[in-house]
């Protein structure tokens, strides 16, 4: 299947969440963030990106779950209020926006597309559902907040995930990452893009500003060897074992230092061929990662010719709800180089048992 109508609706409302997200950053004032329940930071540009999103989602696709990261339960109050009000003019302005090349009114864009207070908190909570159906939605309307908040890497993500001849698989991805830098050796080149695969159609790069202008740049991951390779990682200590990093770099004989990097900018990094190695290992919290924190990484990896598994080898869950299950850590990387690196991590994490 070709996924062509998903495929244009979800360029689109990402390149709209991307307007949004950096006009916020760049208008973003102290009281505009909250800390979660689980102490993470979520900004008004997180819940007016999700507004957005599932707003246009809601309108292309109204019998379709979606698998939001965040919810509206902390903007009802009366303490929220200003909060709210902030979010819902954000969404607005950006529903409202004239409409674009490839952009259609019936998806609740161009003038008429403004919303109330309560449709806009009630398309935000649209994003719980659980996790399980046969085709589904998954939205991080900020991914990588702490990036954003730094001025740094952070993207929108959306996927579509589809149960097809029993197996269930990420079918399309689309990663918008305003931040990101054309070349990643120079940070003053141009910055934005928008990164789209469809299962079996390849991976391709598109202009943030204008995606639907030409067919954008196929991605393909070089092959890379342990000589030129270096890993890509978190730059949060607490969302993966960094220490445990340094332990499979030597295994491997990597010399060049690490990229840290915020979100799945890392997974868009490696499909255009920077780095070749993302590593996460778990840090022993219980934490379990989030299949809206790599679903569409992943697809887009393995249209551009790597593999992503866990650090047993083993394809990740998208099928058992919001989390993928049990935390053995996520390993990506070229087709040519993922062996190596799934033995260095086995290797790694057996010294590691033995206390070497
Ligand atoms: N403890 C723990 N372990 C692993 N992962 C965690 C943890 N806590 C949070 N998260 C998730 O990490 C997401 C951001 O991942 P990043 O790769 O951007 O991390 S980092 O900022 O580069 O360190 C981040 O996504 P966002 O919340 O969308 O920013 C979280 O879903
Ligand atoms: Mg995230
Ligand atoms: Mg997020
Ligand atoms: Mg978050």
């Amino acid at each position: 299947m070709s996924y062509a109508a998903e495929k244009q609706v979800a360029i689109a409302a990402v390149r709209r969440a991307c307007i949004l997200t950096s006009s916020v950053f760049n208008n973003l004032v102290k009281n505009e963030t909250l800390t979660k329940e689980d102490a993470s930071p979520v900004t008004v540009g997180d819940f007016a990106a999700q507004a957005v999103v599932n707003t246009i989602l809601g309108r292309a696709f109204p019998n379709d779950p979606i698998v939001g990261e965040e919810d509206a339960a902390d903007l009802r109050g009366d303490a929220a209020t200003a909060l709210r009000t902030r979010i819902v003019e954000l969404a607005n302005a950006t529903l409202t926006a004239k409409l674009e090349a490839g952009e259609k009114e019936e998806w609740g864009l161009g003038p008429s597309g403004q919303q109330t207070t309560e449709q806009l908190l009630n398309i935000i909570d649209k994003g719980k559902h659980e996790g399980k159906a046969e085709r589904m939605w998954t939205l991080d309307p900020i991914d990588g907040t702490k990036g954003f908040l730094r001025g740094e890497q952070y993207a929108v993500c959306l996927s579509l995930i589809v149960k097809t001849e029993g197996r269930t698989r990420v079918q399309l991805g689309v990663i918008g990452c305003p931040n990101l830098p054309s070349d990643l050796s120079n940070p003053s080149s141009p910055r934005g893009g928008i990164f789209v695969a469809v299962r079996g159609e390849g991976a391709y790069e598109l202009p943030l500003h204008d995606p639907f202008s030409a067919p954008g740049r196929r991605l393909s991951i070089p092959k890379l060897t342990t000589d030129n390779l270096n890993l890509l990682e978190s730059v949060e200590k607490a969302h993966s074992k960094l220490s445990f990093n340094e332990v499979v770099a030597k295994e491997l004989g990597i010399t060049k230092p690490p990229t840290r990097m915020d979100s799945q900018a890392k997974y868009a990094a490696l499909a255009r061929g920077d780095g070749g190695v993302y590593l996460r290992m778990p840090t022993g919290t219980g934490y379990r990662e989030k299949i809206w924190d790599h679903a569409p990484g992943s697809l887009l990896v393995e249209e551009a010719g790597g593999k992503v598994t866990d650090s047993r080898g083993e394809d990740l869950r998208f099928d058992l709800g919001r989390d993928l299950g049990e935390n053995y850590g996520v390993i990506v990387a070229g087709e040519g180089v993922h062996s190596s690196v799934l033995d260095a991590v086995k290797r790694a994490l057996a010294k590691e048992k033995q206390g070497q």
